[in-house]
């Protein structure tokens, strides 16, 4: 593709599910205009951090560890709530980096993952039918007519929300940890050894006019940066060649990812990527399959094999949870962790087999002590999932379910490296 970008141009593309039942488009304008002066949430010089890191993973000498909440909410928004997924990040990046025997690349769904593409675009209940919840930066989650209608002034308060959580983040990165010990819940022996640790923010880039709003040039550089985020990523229903969210990331320096469900087929992926990445920079572009337990031994090879012939440098990362949602028998939408945890280990396999490195991890999750998804260690059932289920829309991990998945997933690691160890 050579015509020409802006951060403006997505707009003359066919785009999907951005909301469009806005009642007051000037007030949504003025916002747009305000968020385009407010400061950049991230800085490029950052962002270019986190491309050479994931530049390291595509060359298969480190892994990628990107997970958070399914959808940040201003309800949830609390210290403690941030403080533990992030340390639930670094605990699981702890056991992935010992065992895994590499470095891990910390990336958090956090700071701005507030938008949700829904299936149907209306809700009904007793009769009565509402616009559907979309995510707080859109509309409110309770059924009635004043929530459900969207509201512009959400955009500045996610916006707002998202600095101050990334200012916790970046004071809790900067305190580091020490050791493992200190990860698994000790303090550390002595002041001197804590270490910094590089963690980076994403989210799904959904609403563009929001991206456009934060994208700006890098002076030193003279190129676009979407400073929302570090690293943002295309939705599997918003991933068309020829639509609006490719347009726009076609044209930003962050690294970005791309969903790779059941649909999609060898030809499109090569598309894609020469679209997204086509000077072939390592670290820039990450591809996060999520097709489901029971479809990804019938997907994921072909695609492989497709990215491998081709030989640009991506990552391959896995999301187990997309593919594996289902509703209990009680209405709860769940996901069982044997289907996940069935799907990473399908994604090392096939890796393995198509001389791929099984780059990364890209989980729902969250530190609080939620019953959301099925199963894990303390075997959460379908009975025990109204006792915590506080998820803005998908089911996430709990911690414990999140750190036996961490274990298992380095296990996987260290056993199909082993016969590359040998054969070294
Ligand atoms: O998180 C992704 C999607 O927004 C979500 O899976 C869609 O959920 P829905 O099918 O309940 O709309
Ligand atoms: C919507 C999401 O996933 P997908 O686009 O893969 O359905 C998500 O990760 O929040």
């Amino acid at each position: 593709m050579n015509t020409p970008w802006s951060p403006s141009s997505w707009r003359s593309k066919p785009v999907r599910y951005l909301p469009d039942d806005y009642p007051d488009l000037a007030a949504l304008t003025r916002v747009e205009a305000e968020l385009a002066k407010l400061p950049p949430l991230v800085t490029a010089a950052e962002t270019r951090r986190l491309r050479d890191a994931l530049g390291q993973v595509a060359q298969g000498k480190a892994f990628l560890l990107q997970g958070g909440d399914c959808a940040e909410s201003f309800k949830e928004f609390a210290a403690d709530n941030v403080r533990s997924t992030f340390q639930l990040l670094l605990q699981m990046a702890g056991v992935l980096t010992f065992a895994g025997g590499c470095p891990v690349v910390k990336v958090g769904r956090i700071a701005g993952q507030f938008a949700k593409p829904r299936s149907n675009a209306t809700e009904t209940v007793d009769g009565v039918t509402l616009p559907s919840y979309r995510g707080d930066i859109i509309n409110g989650m309770d059924f009635n007519a004043r929530e459900r209608t969207p509201d512009p002034q959400r955009l500045l308060r996610a916006y707002h929300q998202s600095a101050e959580t990334l200012q916790l983040v970046r004071a809790l990165a900067r305190e580091g940890y020490a050791d493992l010990a200190q990860l698994l819940g000790h303090r550390p022996e002595t002041e001197g050894a804590v270490r910094p640790v590089d963690f980076f923010t994403s989210h799904e880039a959904l609403l563009l006019n929001v991206e456009q709003a934060m994208t700006r040039v890098d002076e030193a550089t003279g190129d676009w940066y979407d400073t929302s985020a570090h690293m943002l990523w295309i939705g599997e229903r918003t991933r068309q060649l020829e639509g609006g969210h490719v347009e726009f990331m076609r044209g930003i320096q962050n690294p970005i990812g791309l969903k790779c469900g059941p649909t999609m087929e060898a030809d499109d992926l090569v598309r894609l990527i020469d679209t997204l990445n086509p000077q072939g920079i390592p670290g820039k572009l990450t591809l996060i399959g999520r097709f489901g337990s029971d479809q990804v031994a019938e997907c994921l090879p072909r695609l492989m094999a497709a990215t491998r012939r081709h030989g640009s440098p991506v990552v391959w990362s896995i999301d187990p949870m997309h593919g594996n949602t289902h509703k209990a028998t009680n209405g709860y939408k769940t996901r069982s962790v044997a289907r996940i945890l069935a799907e990473v280990m399908a994604f090392l396999q096939i890796a393995a087999a198509e001389g791929v490195h099984p780059g990364g991890l890209h989980l729902e999750m969250t530190g609080q002590d939620v019953t959301e998804c099925l199963g894990g260690p303390l075997d959460v059932s379908e009975d025990d999932l109204s006792s915590r289920y506080h998820t803005h829309c998908d089911p996430r991990l709990n911690a414990t379910q999140a750190l036996q998945l961490a274990f298992r997933v380095a296990d996987g690691l260290h056993t199909v490296r082993a016969p590359q160890a040998h054969a070294a």
